[in-house]
């Protein structure tokens, strides 16, 4: 039974679902980084927020550990990379709290615009001050969108019913889509310009780390105000500081901060600035969303290999994975055999479908091939390892989808480019399921990869099947299957033979030995 850890407080959903799913679960939240080092060992599953940390040496610890699922959208907290490098699936939740934080930036907009938490201090320590709070309206006022992603175009549907104007600034946003929403696409220096109000909705990554620099926060208007709801590190807390200080920001709402929990901060008792404790996701209906996605996204994954909203493998839908499973089968062992044959030479991987395999999600096909390929190098490769494992052997991978009418209903060809040039494999599936090998580096051959095989090119010539056959019974080899092709006649052959048993090294070199053999290669599939 896979066991799973929810390492922080999640809606108790979550583990009913895995109980019912048929996973263990253990429910340990408020973990220091030893504590979870010294537990994680024993799980297949976790399942966090944004409070664990899933670090390279938390990831190192996880011996048993397949897949991370994030209850919730940012997953910065997880070293994708290390987890990719481990065969470690990474899963988020990418809708379910939507909507929830984006109704947190639009309340701390106006919560802004009429300096709310301020004012209920002042009336409940009943000083009245009703000529002190001055607001500003926001109909009418320019919202600058930074990222127009699931939680912008929300926030900017909001504040266009607001009757705001909206202008974004997100390099991946189309025209057409900005055109959708209803905002208008601009340059960050023309939205740092023009925007009364700026909220940011991006990840924090290396292109967003303090995308409100200093620098950047004196190009905005006087009088602006600032809302993150989206991940500390987007603004550069000592400049909005100092901005605040001088009255150029009137106003910041963080609900994100650089160091999490922000148990104190230089922005803290500044006026004008309002902090929430990372709420953007906490609501009721956020939480129950997340906990049941997670939990359903990982329990599919253990249970039946179902991959949904993985971050560092392709998805593989309930309905798709059993379609995908011979073809991936085939993929897997044209990827071992041109991997055995061409090994360390190899420099580039291009990955044709055609037929039937066309009409197929391609991304599993190709996690195949190089499961295949780089299991020449590691026993511990699996679908979510195998690219990053490839990346890091500088190797190049291409994907060809073809339209044609091959003469296969269904092909997968594995090309591969060396310093000899490029070489090809490809196989097909007899009966709709059973992997076949059909061409190998530009001979004819159908075999069937699996178990124990043998290679050879040689001279065709009279008498050379009879002599190997004749070796390998000597050596007490038996063959079960024989697979022939040839280049033209008189030309090169190829022989692949399925054994029984391996043949030892003494029979390998006896081979070798055989008058016109240019190849002999032990394979194992
Ligand atoms: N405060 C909280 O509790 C919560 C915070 N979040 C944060 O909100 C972020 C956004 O979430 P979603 O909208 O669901 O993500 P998303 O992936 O749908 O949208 C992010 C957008 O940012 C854009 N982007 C990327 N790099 C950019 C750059 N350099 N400049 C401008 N735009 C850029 C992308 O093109 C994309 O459109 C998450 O990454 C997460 O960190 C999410 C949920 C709750
Ligand atoms: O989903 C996200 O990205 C969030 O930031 C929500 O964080 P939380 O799950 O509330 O710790």
């Amino acid at each position: 039974m896979p066991k799973v850890l929810i390492s922080d407080k999640m809606d108790p959903l979550a583990a009913q679902i895995f109980r019912n799913r048929g996973v263990e679960v253990d429910e340990i939240t408020g973990k220091t980084k030893e504590e979870l080092i010294a537990i994680i060992g024993e799980y297949d599953g976790l399942a966090i927020r944004s409070a664990t940390k899933v670090t390279k040496e938390v990831l190192e610890a996880a011996t048993n550990l397949k897949v991370v699922g994030r209850a919730g959208i940012g997953v910065d907290n997880v070293d994708i990379p290390a987890a990719s490098a481990k065969g470690v699936v990474v899963m988020n939740t990418p809708f379910g709290n939507s909507i929830t934080t984006a109704e947190h930036a639009i309340a701390l907009m106006f919560a802004l615009a009429r300096d709310l938490p301020e004012a209920d201090r002042s009336t409940q320590a009943g000083k009245w001050e009703k000529n002190r709070f001055m607001g500003v309206e926001v109909t009418g006022k320019t919202l600058g969108l930074i990222g127009a992603g699931n939680i912008g175009s929300i926030v900017a549907d909001r504040a266009l019913g607001l009757k705001m104007k909206v202008v974004a600034y997100d390099p991946f946003l189309t025209p057409e889509r900005a055109v959708d929403m209803g905002v208008e696409k601009v340059t960050l220096d023309e939205l740092l310009s023009r925007a009364d109000f700026i909220t940011l909705h991006t990840p924090l990554t290396d292109s967003t780390r303090n995308i409100l620099s200093a620098e950047n926060i004196a190009k905005t208007k006087k009088g602006v105000r600032i809302i993150n709801c989206a991940r500390g590190g987007l603004v550069d807390e000592e400049a909005l500081k100092a901005a605040l200080d001088s009255g150029h920001v009137a106003g910041a709402a963080l609900d994100v901060f650089v160091t999490e929990p922000a148990k104190e901060s230089p922005l803290f008792g500044t006026p004008g600035f309002i902090s929430t404790p990372h709420l953007g996701a906490s609501t009721n209906e956020a939480q129950v969303n997340v906990a049941i996605q997670v939990a359903e996204q990982m329990a599919d994954f253990l249970i039946s290999g179902g991959v949904t909203n993985a971050l560092n493998m392709p998805s593989l839908s309930a309905e798709e994975a059993p379609k995908l499973k011979p073809y991936m089968a085939l993929a897997e062992r044209l990827g071992a055999l041109v991997g055995q044959l061409e090994g360390d030479a190899i420099k580039s991987v291009a990955i044709e479908v055609e037929g039937a395999a066309a009409e197929l999600n391609q991304k599993p096909i190709t996690g195949a091939v190089l499961k295949g390929l780089m299991g020449v190098y590691s026993d511990t490769v699996n679908m979510v390892n195998a690219p990053f494992l490839a990346r890091e052997r500088g190797l190049d991978v291409r994907e060809v989808r073809h339209d044609r009418e091959g003469d296969y209903h269904t092909l997968i060809r594995v090309s591969v480019t060396t310093a000899n040039g490029e070489k090809s494999v490809a196989g097909t599936l007899f009966a709709n399921s059973e992997p076949r090998l059909v061409e190998i580096f530009g001979v004819k051959v159908e075999a069937d990869l699996a178990g124990t095989m043998l290679y050879v090119v040689n001279e065709d010539a009279p008498g050379f099947i009879g002599r190997l056959g004749s070796k390998l019974g000597e050596a007490g080899v038996n063959i079960g299957t024989f697979h022939l092709g040839r280049r033209s006649a008189g030309g090169e052959a190829v022989l692949l033979l399925s054994l029984d048993t391996p043949a030892g090294e003494p029979v390998m070199w006896d081979i070798c030995r055989l008058p016109g053999v240019k190849t002999v290669k032990s394979l194992r599939f």
